[in-house]
């Protein structure tokens, strides 16, 4: 896991604090950690374009011109005038060592966006617009300083952004960098560090990127076994039973023991998978809410109030007896668009989906803070799991899971790991580990991925 901050001024503010360390000191390491990579990954002579906005984000760039000025052939674009002490100090430097200036932006092989970093605090001008726009269209290599320029500080990106091959995000990561709207900006991630190593320049968080190797897959360490020892898992199928057979079956492939569909219609399930009309007397676990049309309240009711580890997806999120569980051992899977019912079903906010993901972390530490027990794992580009105030997100998945079955998928996955006695977070962040990580090993194509086809990659991680 690497630690996730939602800001990170008290953290420059610690190091010119507690290690008399200077604005100046930190910038030139900003700036000396974009050279390395440059100078690390490209050629001298090539071409590099710097667009630098007024403030400090424009800062680092115009001492990275100054650092690569005559190993490569730089040119420096000022969208405004420098404003922040330091873009003067630095932009006086860069002008003495006779860094050269251009007036139009060009299709250089590199290109810096040293626009706006985390002092973007208003929409994007036209003129703004307009300059990433073009830069968008160029072929050039490009490289965001910090953050990409128009994704704001909830990681919102609200006309237009700055398409990065990479990101060179200055200190540590920022939470907001891992929103779904920002995802399609990033490119890949680096941290620079700023005179002092990442960990020192770190603090306690409650908020973390997961990594691979956080996966912990149901491996069975016990010799003397039977099938009982790995759980007996209850999904609930209604009347769109397919949900809840997909999730049957992948909960069957990654590891449970004994997989029932509790449904009181007579279903045509591969062998496996078991039958029943009624609860299980040795379930461990059960997997409730995809397609449950015909499930009376009452016995819904029930069920959501019994002490049994469950996860509850799609239709429940629409209706408020989804509450009667909340003071359980209980995973919710809510995409978007449940998840806005079940802020509105809670009375915490009433909002569209766009608000949503134009503020995802905050709407999920607002949900967890009322429900602290609940593990909600916000579906999406970048998952989000949550309980109380520990966040935790997935960046794995990919356009490949937009298909419908994929969530049933995650579901039979989170529900399988409950029932063979996996906490209700391991179970969420294993189980979406596996779900993200499964996808990118199908490697046929990225559109004609089907639930069996991910079943499948699960079984074989
Ligand atoms: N602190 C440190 O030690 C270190 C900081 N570092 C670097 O500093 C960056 C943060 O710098 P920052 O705080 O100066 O903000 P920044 O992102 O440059 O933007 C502010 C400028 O943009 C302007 N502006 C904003 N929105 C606008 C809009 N929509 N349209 C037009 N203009 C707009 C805003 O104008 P104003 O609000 O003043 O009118 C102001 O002039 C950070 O991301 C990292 O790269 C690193 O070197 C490491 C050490
Ligand atoms: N573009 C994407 N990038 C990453 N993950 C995605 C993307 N699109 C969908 N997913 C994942 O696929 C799953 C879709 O779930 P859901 O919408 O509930 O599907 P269904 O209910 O049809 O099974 C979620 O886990 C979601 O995070
Ligand atoms: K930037």
């Amino acid at each position: 896991m690497q630690k996730l901050f939602d800001e990170v001024n008290s953290l420059d503010k610690r190091c010119y604090e507690e290690f008399s360390l200077s604005e100046d000191i930190l910038m030139e390491h900003a700036a000396n950690g974009m050279c390395e990579y440059i100078q690390d990954n490209f050629e001298d002579k090539k071409s590099v374009l710097i667009v630098c906005g007024s403030g400090n984000n424009g800062a680092d760039g115009i001492a990275l011109a100054r650092l690569l000025y005559s190993k490569y052939n730089v040119s420096l674009y000022l969208a405004s005038k420098p404003k922040s002490d330091m873009a003067k100090l630095q932009y006086k430097r860069a002008k003495a060592l006779g860094v050269k200036e251009t007036n139009e932006v060009f299709e250089a092989d590199i290109i810096v966006d040293s626009l706006f970093g985390t002092g973007l605090n208003k929409e994007l001008k036209d003129d703004a617009i307009k300059l990433i726009d073009t830069l968008n269209e160029f072929e050039s290599f490009k490289i965001s300083c910090d953050i990409p320029s128009g994704v704001n500080n909830t990681g919102h990106v609200s006309t237009t952004a700055f398409y990065a091959d990479l990101t060179l995000t200055m200190g540590a990561l920022k939470t907001f960098l891992y929103t779904d709207n920002a995802k399609d900006y990033l490119g890949k991630v680096k941290v620079i560090n700023l005179g002092v190593q990442r960990d020192v320049y770190e603090v306690n968080t409650t908020k973390f990127l997961l990594q691979k190797k956080d996966i912990r897959l149901p491996h069975r360490k016990q010799k003397n076994s039977h099938k009982g020892t790995y759980g007996h898992l209850n999904v609930f199928a209604g009347c769109k039973k397919g949900a809840g057979i997909i999730a049957a079956k992948a909960a069957f492939g990654f590891g449970t023991g004994l997989v029932s569909v509790v449904c009181h219609e007579s279903l045509d399930l591969p062998y496996h998978i078991m039958q029943t009309h009624f609860l299980t007397k040795n379930c461990t676990a059960i997997a409730i809410g995809m397609g449950l049309g015909k499930y009376e309240t009452a016995e819904v009711r029930e069920i959501l109030r019994n002490d049994i580890p469950k996860i509850i997806d799609a239709d429940l999120f629409y209706d408020e007896i989804v509450i009667e569980s909340f003071e359980k051992d209980v995973v919710l899977t809510p995409h978007p668009k449940e998840f806005v019912s079940l802020l509105k079903i809670c009375n915490i906010a009433d909002i569209t989906i766009d608000e949503l993901q134009a503020d995802r972390f905050f709407y999920v530490e607002k949900f967890c803070k009322k429900y602290p027990k609940v593990v909600l794992l916000l579906k999406g580009a970048n998952v989000i799991i949550a309980q109380d105030e520990y966040i935790y997100v997935n960046r794995y998945g990919s356009a490949v899971l937009s298909k419908g079955g994929s969530g049933d998928v995650l579901a039979g996955l989170v529900a399988s790991l409950l029932a063979q006695n996996y906490t209700p977070l391991d179970a969420a962040i294993s189980a979406s580990l596996a779900h993200t990580l499964a996808a990118a090993n199908y490697k046929k194509n990225n559109y004609s991925l089907i639930p069996s086809d991910l079943v499948e990659e699960v079984r074989k991680l």
